[in-house]
C-alpha cells in the first residue's frame, strides 16, 4: 500500500507520524520495523500512530512502536509531535488535547509561543509495577528513593551499578554518573536494557548533575538504542533525582539533541514535560 507519513522530531528524538484516521493501517511488526529502518524504510526512533479514541472525553488514541517493531506504552517526545501533528493536519481545533495511550491518558498542549507542555501523568514508583524484580536484593535508601544494586557482566568482570527504577507508563532505570559524555552508554545500556530483573526490558538513563535545577542526560532506549533525547527518560530521571534529594523542580534537562524542562510537585502528582516539536518533511512510502 502507499502510505502517507510526516517525519518529525522532538529534541532530535525522531518519528514517523501516521494519520490512521484517514488511512487504513493494519501492519505486522516487520512492517513497523521496515518503516523505522534508516536504510530499507523511512527511518526513525519510533513510529507514532494517530487514531480516534473510544474513551469518552478523549480526543485521540496514540500508539507507539519502537524501531525494533515492538509496541510500547508511552513516548514523551512523541506526545509533543503528536499535538503539533493533529493541529497542523486540522484533525482538531483544540490546542490542549487529551490522548489515550496504552499507559493511560496524557494531555499535551500547544502554547501560543509554539512551546508544548505535556501532563505525562504521575510516575509509578513501586518497583514491582515498573516492573522490576527486587527479590534477593538489598535496596539502599537515599532520601525518599531506593537505589538498587544491578549486577552486570562487563568484560568477564561482575560490576554493580546503583539504579533508581521509575515507570512513566514505560520502564526506566536511572543512574547518576560523573560525566555523561564519558559514560559507557553503548556498552552498559544494552546490559541494563536486557537485564533479567526487568521482565519487560527497560530504558537505561545516565544522568550527570550540573546543579540542583540542571542535569545532562543520555538514554539507551528499550527497542531503539541510544536516542538524542528521551522524554519519559527525562521525566524518570528528574523524579528519581528529586526523590534522592539531589534536584529541585523545575529541572532543565540537556539531552544530546536539545533541551527539555521537567516539573514535578511530588508523589501522586503529574510530571510536566516541556520541549520542542519540529515537522521535518511529508512523504509517501510503498509498504
Ligand atoms: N523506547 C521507549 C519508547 C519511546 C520513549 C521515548 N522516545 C520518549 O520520548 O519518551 C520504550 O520502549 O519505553
Amino acid at each position: 500500500m502507499k502510505l502517507k507519513f510526516t517525519k518529525m522530531h522532538g529534541a532530535g528524538n525522531d518519528f514517523v507520524v501516521i494519520d490512521a484516521i484517514n488511512q487504513k493501517i493494519d501492519f505486522t511488526p516487520a512492517q513497523w520495523q521496515k518503516l523505522g529502518d534508516r536504510r530499507f524504510g523511512v527511518g526513525a526512533d519510533q513510529i507514532l500512530v494517530v487514531e480516534k479514541s473510544d474513551v469518552p472525553g478523549c480526543d485521540f488514541r496514540y500508539r507507539i512502536f519502537n524501531n525494533d517493531g515492538g509496541e510500547v506504552e508511552q513516548c514523551g517526545n512523541g506526545s509533543r509531535a503528536f499535538v503539533k501533528f493533529v493541529v497542523e493536519k486540522g484533525l482538531t481545533s483544540a490546542r490542549k488535547i487529551t490522548v489515550e495511550t496504552m499507559a493511560g491518558i496524557i494531555a499535551p498542549s500547544l502554547e501560543a509561543d509554539g512551546s508544548i507542555t505535556v501532563d505525562m501523568g504521575a510516575p509509578v514508583l513501586d518497583p514491582a509495577q515498573v516492573p522490576f524484580v527486587a527479590e534477593g536484593l538489598q535496596g539502599q535508601p537515599e532520601g525518599r528513593e531506593t537505589l538498587w544494586p544491578l549486577m552486570l557482566e562487563l568484560g568477564g568482570q561482575r560490576e554493580s551499578v546503583q539504579v533508581s527504577v521509575v515507570s512513566m507508563g514505560n520502564p526506566h532505570a536511572v543512574q547518576v554518573v560523573a560525566d555523561v559524555d564519558a559514560a559507557p552508554v553503548e556498552l552498559v545500556g544494552p546490559l541494563i536494557e536486557h537485564h533479567v530483573r526487568f521482565p519487560k526490558r527497560v530504558n537505561a538513563g545516565f544522568m550527570q548533575l550540573v546543579n540542583r535545577q540542571h542535569v545532562k542526560l543520555r538514554v539507551f532506549e528499550r527497542g531503539a538504542g541510544e536516542t538524542l533525547a528521551c522524554g519519559t527518560g527525562a521525566c524518570a530521571a528528574v523524579v528519581a533525582g528529586i526523590r534522592r534529594g539531589l534536584l529541585d523542580s523545575p529541572v532543565r534537562v540537556d539531552a544530546r539533541g536539545g533541551q527539555l524542562s521537567i516539573a514535578w510537585a511530588g508523589e501522586g502528582q503529574p510530571v510536566y514535560l516541556t520541549g520542542p516539536a519540529v515537522t521535518v518533511f511529508e512523504g509517501e512510502i510503498n509498504i
